[in-house]
């Protein structure tokens, strides 16, 4: 049986991370440690002896620069970077930017629970006139305000990443492309969990870590079968 492996590996620890606040589409760039993790998973990689020829990033420079890590440190910088939105952080909305132990002693642990790790529960919506608002950011204007996220469930960001995967991955897939996609704690537990088929309630209680790859492995008609940490 011929596997195809796609890996995924969520950004090394960003600013904002270290100082524990809602991120989301704001744009943070990595930490200190966050860079070295990106060198950590690159070594994994080369070590494991798993291969790649093209990639994928969300938007966000936290994303983008791990990849950048990860193709110099294994002399791969002409791997081609293909960057898209529907890859980004699930939008945090009016949560963006403040720290989330704060808020537990504001709304009480229950309420956040909801807002970070339940499946249809979206944080209260972000106002245009917020300076932490990307909507007139210029990498977005294919997505128009109109339609421009301002506070995902992490559902709302499953329907974006499958259309990521549908549209985008998998043609590469059949094109016999092997890929990594660096992308987000909960962009990438939204698409284990539609690859996995992973109910709701067990998807809360998969927290991704920064920095280590992941390994999914795919059968000859591109049907998941499994996935671990390298
Ligand atoms: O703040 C965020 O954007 C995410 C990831 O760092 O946080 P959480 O793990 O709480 O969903």
């Amino acid at each position: 049986m011929s596997v195809k492996k796609v890996i995924l590996i969520r950004h090394g620890q960003s600013k904002w991370n270290l100082l524990n606040k809602f991120t989301g589409w704001n744009d943070v760039e990595l930490s200190d440690l966050g860079k070295k993790e990106a060198v950590k998973a690159a070594n994994l990689l080369k070590m494991n002896k798993i291969n790649f020829n093209y990639s994928f990033s969300s938007m966000l420079t936290r994303s983008i620069h791990t990849l950048w890590i990860i193709l110099k440190t294994l002399n791969k910088t002409w791997v081609t970077v293909d960057k898209d939105w529907k890859l980004n952080e699930r939008h945090y909305g009016a949560l963006q930017g403040l720290n989330k132990d704060e808020m537990v002693k504001k709304y009480g642990e229950e309420k956040v629970h909801k807002w970070r790790r339940s499946y249809k529960i979206s944080p209260p919506k972000i106002k245009n006139f917020n300076s932490l608002f990307s909507g007139y950011d210029e990498r977005y204007e294919n997505i128009g305000l109109n339609n421009f996220p301002k506070g995902e469930s992490l559902e709302l960001t499953e329907k974006r990443v499958v259309e990521f995967w549908k549209e985008k991955l998998l043609p590469h897939m059949k094109l016999q492309k092997k890929i990594i996609i660096v992308a987000h704690g909960n962009s990438l537990r939204a698409l284990i969990k539609y690859l996995g088929n992973i109910d709701d309630v067990l998807i809360s209680r998969l927290d991704i870590p920064t920095g280590s790859p992941i390994v999914y492995e795919f059968n000859k008609n591109y049907l998941p079968i499994r996935y671990y940490f390298l």
